[in-house]
């Protein structure tokens, strides 16, 4: 598991090579769906999401993973001036490595990897949500953030940007980059509905449930019933209409980046198709994407790219 380390700085950090050669690692452990994403990137753009990724993923462990009971505001405040350090040009420790090499190539905004670490400090005080629109700026800080890094990595089609049309159109696809980012964290936190309850976390908006007569005792107790399955069948609809307001965003990218994006699409999104198929119980079982699912998905990825 990736530790934030609190030990001195370390004297001799690793290589850059080595640093983006662990975060390579690191992306193929934790998550299939973008490493494969990743591999259908140029080399230079597809090493700096995996810097990307591995910075996101020890922000999120801060607060979800094994050392969480250890983390405080505090502990985000040491992490914030690390942040600071790295877009400073001054790596810490030896994953730091990779994303200081990773902002010499690519303009990153340091705005949305603070807004980042707000929206894990939104995970510390609170384990409900009211609204919607309560989840909706979550769901921008812990993951429409990561849409407007990787666009940043994956750019923008600059062709596009010069023809003579450009002025009418909306050649900025940072609205679909952040619409991706939240259907795939919806589509996260319905996955986990079960593992998150057990940890004493609900996201689903508490207005939802109760427009669906469906208490929080029930969730908690993984009840599985017609008024789970209307109120989950309401909420991937939600996902869905991200997911199809990103899509008119990917033709905007260059044409390298489309493939990767419209790969990582659709396999995230077809998270929400298993949850359908298990009949909404997300309590008893995890809804996944085999790897020779993903593997067929992607040739129908690749025309999409090639044609939207
Ligand atoms: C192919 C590609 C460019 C992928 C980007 C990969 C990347 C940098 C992901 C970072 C994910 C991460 C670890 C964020 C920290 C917080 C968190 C955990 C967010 C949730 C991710 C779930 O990751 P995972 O499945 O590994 O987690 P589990 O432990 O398995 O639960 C999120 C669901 C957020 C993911 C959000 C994105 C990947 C943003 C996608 C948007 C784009 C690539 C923009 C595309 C541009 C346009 C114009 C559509
Ligand atoms: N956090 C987890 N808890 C339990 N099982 C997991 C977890 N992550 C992955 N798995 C298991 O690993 C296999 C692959 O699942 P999955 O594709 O979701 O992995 P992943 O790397 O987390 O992918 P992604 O995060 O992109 O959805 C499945 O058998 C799944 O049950
Ligand atoms: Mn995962």
């Amino acid at each position: 598991m990736l530790q934030l380390t609190d030990s001195p700085p370390i004297q001799s950090l690793s290589s850059v090579e080595d640093a983006y050669e662990v975060c390579r690692r690191v992306t193929a452990k934790y998550s299939k769906t973008f490493y494969t994403g990743t591999m259908l990137m140029a080399p230079a753009k597809r090493r700096a999401i995996w810097a990307i990724y591995v910075w996101c993923r020890r922000t999120d462990e801060l607060v979800d993973g094994p050392q969480a009971q250890f983390t405080s505001e505090k502990t985000l405040d040491r992490w914030e001036s690390q942040l600071e350090s790295i877009f400073a040009g001054c790596p810490v420790d030896d994953e730091d490595v990779a994303l200081v090499d990773t902002l010499e190539q690519f303009p990153l905004d340091i705005q949305p990897f603070r807004d980042m670490i707000a929206g894990q400090r939104m995970d510390l005080h609170r384990n409900r949500y009211d609204t919607f629109e309560d989840l909706e700026l979550y769901c921008y800080r812990v993951a429409g953030t990561v849409g407007l890094m990787s666009t940043t990595v994956m750019g923008i089609d600059t062709q596009l940007q010069t023809a003579p049309w450009s002025q009418q159109q909306q050649l900025d696809p940072t609205p679909q980059a952040i619409a991706l980012g939240i259907a795939n964290q919806l589509t996260n936190i319905l996955r986990d509905v079960g593992e998150d309850a057990r940890r004493g976390r609900i996201y689903l908006p508490l207005k939802d449930l109760a427009a669906f007569d469906y208490t929080e005792a029930d969730l908690v107790a993984g009840v599985v019933d017609e008024r789970w399955r209307a109120l989950m069948a309401f909420q991937i609809d939600r996902a869905r209409r991200f997911y199809a307001e990103a899509e008119s965003g990917i033709g905007l990218l260059s044409e390298d980046a489309r493939w990767p994006v419209w790969a990582a699409l659709a396999l995230y999104r077809q998270i929400l198709d298993v949850i359908e198929k298990n009949g909404y119980d997300v309590f008893t079982q995890r809804a996944y994407v085999p790897s020779l699912r993903k593997l067929l998905t992607l040739p129908s990825t690749l025309l999409k790219a090639r044609v939207l």
